[in-house]
């Protein structure tokens, strides 16, 4: 590694080493990159403790404060936690942390975008010139043509953009996700002035999980870093055999400049040894990082289960493999306890029963990303009302439901209760209509959700949010589209059969999906994504590994363990130095192997079960008494 002036593996001397970056009358950058359970996240909050201690006054009296950017809202509430919320420390992720650098650029901010704006639309003519016409991809092509025209007429009008870090920002002022990144890296790149006042807000700057920060914007720090070597620290956290995503800078912390420091971290404090030796030997053709165990650490069990892909019912599998687990760890919390890694949300939801729902909601790229955070006003309306009214109306609990009918109910509003003569009238028609929403369930069925929302529509027990109003009215559907946030927008043209369509299949469902779903999201369910679960740790780590329902082309277990030969493409992009689905899969892999505290089973189905026992043999990442057949 170049640059590299300090290094040591004690874990006392590493967070020392970064302490002595932190000087702001010398600061230093550093470049903390270690593999799994190494203790990255410890040592950023032990430094940011140091931070409090050592400089906390002198920022507080000179209006500075020490920004870190954590890569999930998660990993962001985690540390500001940990650092018991104190306002010194700016913790975010990274779209709100460039929001705030670029807000107050307003003008800037519309000259970059009617730029931006003609040279898209310049490129989309001359592949429209070139390509075929009529086909699907001229047509989306001519739309987006629309899309931007349209929006370059309007950008004089817009007095002031807007974004959410959170939002799906489809509001004709708003930019998106992708949008905000760009503008800061440019501005960062070229505006000394935004460089300049960067550096004295935040005089030292974090970046957790940096193998996965957009690589432009990595760029440009690294050239403020270099414009404010006196004034400015850059701490970089992260491990690049965990970067999972495509956007990251590649090879992050080659080349970097001589004063950096680079201190090095050989312990893995979380896994077991047999973890620790298997994570090893995944990484061995890759960086040949190798870590060892703390002390008295636990030796620990791995077992990699070979399953045909062919088998039916995959849940029975997979009870088989905990009870096997239980017996040869000796742990019967094996059957009670695991985290359960999948590739994708769809494999949860077929294994914890909401499939239909989430299949019909993820078509709609406008839903997807609502879905797959929880936020969806059309199911919250049936998670925070409809549920926990259903709830209370099984266990005959009046007290829940008086509070739910009087807080949501539109029929007991205290301007109606107030102006009505008839308050017990209205009281009586909330009763009927909750009579009649819990009659739905009947003995043995439960309703779909389409006939609560028309029951709660006919009783007026509710109101809908917009979403589910429009479909329950599709009459006038045709004049409108939805938005997650609002509801509604004006037309903004064929996306809206697309929600309208989604929602549609959606409502035919039972609610009991709505209700796995519920779990799943707020995470009290036992599955987790093998990208999700970056940075957290679980004591018994059951990972599925199954390339058919995953669907994905980024990832290929199949040719990680030899039952799938490369393609053309992989041999090029191997040759030419490039990576390969093999070497992404490789990376998932070790991250999400990486997560167990004590012992870990593997799930592989596959179409080849041959070729993948002999390629595990010939591999040598397990051992042959760890490779089960079934
Ligand atoms: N010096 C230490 N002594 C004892 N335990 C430690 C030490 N450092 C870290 N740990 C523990 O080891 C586990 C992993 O630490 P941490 O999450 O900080 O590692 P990480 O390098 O950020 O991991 P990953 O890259 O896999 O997310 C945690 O349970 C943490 O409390």
């Amino acid at each position: 590694m170049a640059g590299a002036i300090n290094s040591g593996n004690s874990n006392q001397s590493v967070d020392e080493q970064i302490f002595n970056c932190l000087n702001l009358d010398n600061p230093k950058s550093f470049f903390l990159f270690a593999g799994a359970g190494s203790g990255k996240t410890r040592s950023l909050v032990n430094a940011l403790d140091f931070l409090r201690e050592q400089q906390g006054e002198f920022l507080r009296i000179n209006r500075k404060r020490v920004a870190v950017i954590t890569y999930t809202n998660a990993a962001c509430d985690e540390i500001k936690h940990r650092i018991h919320y104190d306002p010194l420390f700016y913790v975010c992720t990274i779209h709100s942390f460039v929001w705030e650098l670029i807000k107050n650029y307003q003008s800037d901010i519309r000259e970059w975008l009617r730029l931006e704006l003609k040279n898209d639309i310049l490129e989309l003519q001359a592949q429209l010139q070139k390509g075929k016409a009529g086909t699907k991809i001229a047509t989306d092509r001519q739309n987006s043509v629309i899309q931007k025209s349209n929006r370059l007429i309007i950008l004089d009008q817009i007095r002031q953009f807007s974004y959410s870090p959170t939002g799906d920002n489809r509001t004709r002022d708003s930019l998106n996700h992708s949008e905000v990144i760009k503008i800061a890296s440019e501005f960062l790149m070229r505006k000394p002035l935004m460089q300049e006042v960067l550096v004295r807000k935040f005089p030292i700057l974090f970046i957790d999980e940096s193998q996965d920060t957009k690589k432009e914007l990595i760029e440009s720090f690294f050239v403020v870093q270099q414009n404010y070597q006196s004034s400015f620290s850059l701490g970089l956290f992260g491990d690049t055999m965990q970067r999972i995503y495509n956007d990251g800078k590649e090879n992050l912390g080659k080349d970097l400049p001589p004063d950096w420091v680079t201190p090095v971290k050989k312990i893995n404090y979380r896994c077991p040894k047999r973890v620790i030796a298997l994570i090893n030997s995944i990484r061995k053709d890759v960086d040949e990082q190798t870590q060892v165990p703390k002390d008295g650490q636990v030796d620990g069990d791995v077992r990699i289960f070979v399953v045909s892909q062919e088998i039916e019912n995959k849940a029975k599998i997979e009870t088989d493999v905990s009870s096997y687990m239980a017996e040869l760890t000796k742990d019967d919390l094996w059957t009670s306890d695991v985290k359960t890694l999948i590739l994708e949300h769809h494999m949860a939801a077929k294994r914890i029963g909401f499939f239909s729902l989430f299949e019909a909601l993820y078509k709609s790229d406008i839903l997807r990303i609502g879905l797959l955070d929880g936020s969806l006003p059309g199911l919250r309306f049936f998670i925070e009302l409809i549920l926990p009214l259903k709830t209370a109306y099984s266990n005959n609990d009046s007290f829940t439901i008086a509070r739910i009918v009087k807080q949501y109910s539109p029929l007991l509003t205290g301007k109606n209760l107030k102006d009505s003569k008839e308050q017990m009238a209205l009281l009586k028609k909330a009763n009927e209509a909750v009579q009649s929403l819990g009659s739905l369930w009947g003995n043995d069925d439960t309703p779909t959700l389409l006939q609560i929302i028309s029951n709660v529509d006919e009783s007026g027990l509710f109101s809908l949010p917009d979403t589910l109003s429009i479909i329950s009215k599709r009459a006038s559907i045709k004049e409108y589209s939805l938005t997650r946030d609002n509801g509604i927008e004006e037309s903004i043209g064929e996306e809206n059969d697309l929600v309208i369509d989604a929602w549609d299949e959606a409502l035919k469902c039972s609610v009991t999906e709505v209700q796995r779903y519920s779990e799943y999201i707020s995470d009290q369910s036992k599955f987790g994504t093998h990208q999700g679960v970056k940075g957290l740790e679980f004591p018994r780590v059951m990972l599925i590994l199954n390339d058919e329902e995953a669907r994905g082309f980024l990832f290929s277990y199949e040719k990680l363990f030899g039952a799938k030969s490369f393609s053309e493409a992989d041999v090029k992009n191997r040759k030419e130095g490039r990576e390969t689905s093999f070497d992404r899969t490789r990376r998932l892999f070790y991250v999400a192997c990486s997560r167990a505290e004590k012992s870990l089973a593997i799930v592989a189905y596959t179409k080849d079960s041959g070729a993948v026992k002999n390629s595990l043999l010939r591999q040598q990442w397990f051992a042959s008494e760890e490779i089960v057949m079934m």
